[in-house]
């Protein structure tokens, strides 16, 4: 278990995160946030590359700054950008890796090809990272995270640059790593986490907004996210009323997905809330305080 109690972090004077508390055990954690909320900087604590402000981070009861090493051993990161060779095959990458992280050379040959196949890249052994896709360089990056078979694998904003098959495969490839660890995943892409996570951590105002399942998240919109059609000369005014989720035209009408404090229309449609939906709605621009 990794838990972070009441920590802070500040640069300088600026506060960048305030009271975080939070509690991991074995699972998918999606840390969902647009830019610039805080979640690289909750990772690199997490990964002990920035120390908290104030509060502490323990592992197993341990504070994971005095552990040093051996809390290091048990983590596995993957930079928002990490470094590769284009000119390595992933082997030869893979090996050099392993060499600075202190694996023998015997366990490091016996390790690497399980894990190429792991991540779907065994044809891919023999073959120059220049050659490679950006899905595949991800899938490089999640092997060399796990190159020491860690309990704790933290993969920041993984998803970039991947086409939707890649997206799908990195996904599944997640899942079943999370059986027997902890995996962290930050993202700004609610589709990202959406199918695979068990638990959402929003982070709004400096603070942990929700951490929750999507499930229980979800209900803090219950009854209160519609449907409806209109003439596109209505849509203006409707905006300055409501808060529009999504918009698409269909027939030469508009289709509206928004959201309504109750009902007031025969012609809305009370609709399941989504994800997307309440990431949305936390992050909308203050005009529409009022809804809340
Ligand atoms: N070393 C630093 N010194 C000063 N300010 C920093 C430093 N690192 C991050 N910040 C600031 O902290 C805030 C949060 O940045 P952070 O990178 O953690 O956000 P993020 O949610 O991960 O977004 P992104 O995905 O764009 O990196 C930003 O306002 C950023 O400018």
């Amino acid at each position: 278990m990794l838990t972070v109690t009441n920590v802070n972090k500040k640069f300088g004077n600026e506060s960048i995160l305030e009271d975080i508390q939070l509690e991991f055990s074995n699972g998918v954690y999606g840390l969902l946030a647009p830019n610039g909320a805080g979640k690289t900087t909750l990772i690199k604590m997490l990964t002990t590359l920035l120390y908290p402000t104030k509060g502490e981070i323990l592992y197993e009861g341990q504070n994971i700054f005095s552990m040093g090493e051996n809390y290091r051993d048990l983590i596995g990161y993957l930079p928002q950008q990490f470094g590769y060779y284009k000119n390595y095959n992933p082997f030869q990458y893979l090996q050099y890796l392993a060499a600075l992280k202190g694996i023998s050379k015997q366990a490091a040959n016996e390790k690497i090809p399980k894990l190429l196949k792991l991540v779907a890249l065994e044809d891919a052994i023999k073959k120059k990272m220049r050659k490679f896709s950006g899905g595949m360089i991800q899938r490089v990056g999640i092997a060399q995270a796990m190159l020491n078979d860690p309990k704790i694998l933290i993969l920041d904003e993984p998803t970039a640059g991947l086409d939707p098959k890649e997206r799908v495969r990195f996904r599944n490839l997640l899942s079943e790593l999370a059986r027997d660890r902890i995996v962290i995943l930050s993202t700004h892409i609610v589709s990202d986490v959406e199918s695979i996570a068990n638990q959402i951590i929003m982070i709004k105002d400096k603070q942990v907004l929700f951490k929750d399942s999507i499930q229980i998240i979800c209900q803090k919109l219950q009854g209160k996210v519609f449907e409806t059609e209109m003439n596109f000369d209505r849509v203006q005014e409707f905006r300055r009323h409501y808060l529009s989720l999504s918009e698409r035209q269909e027939n030469g009408r508009m289709m509206i997905r928004f959201i309504a404090e109750e009902g007031s229309s025969s012609n809305w449609k009370q609709v399941n809330p989504t994800l997307e939906d309440v990431f949305l709605f936390e992050y909308q621009d203050h005009s529409l305080e009022q809804l809340k």
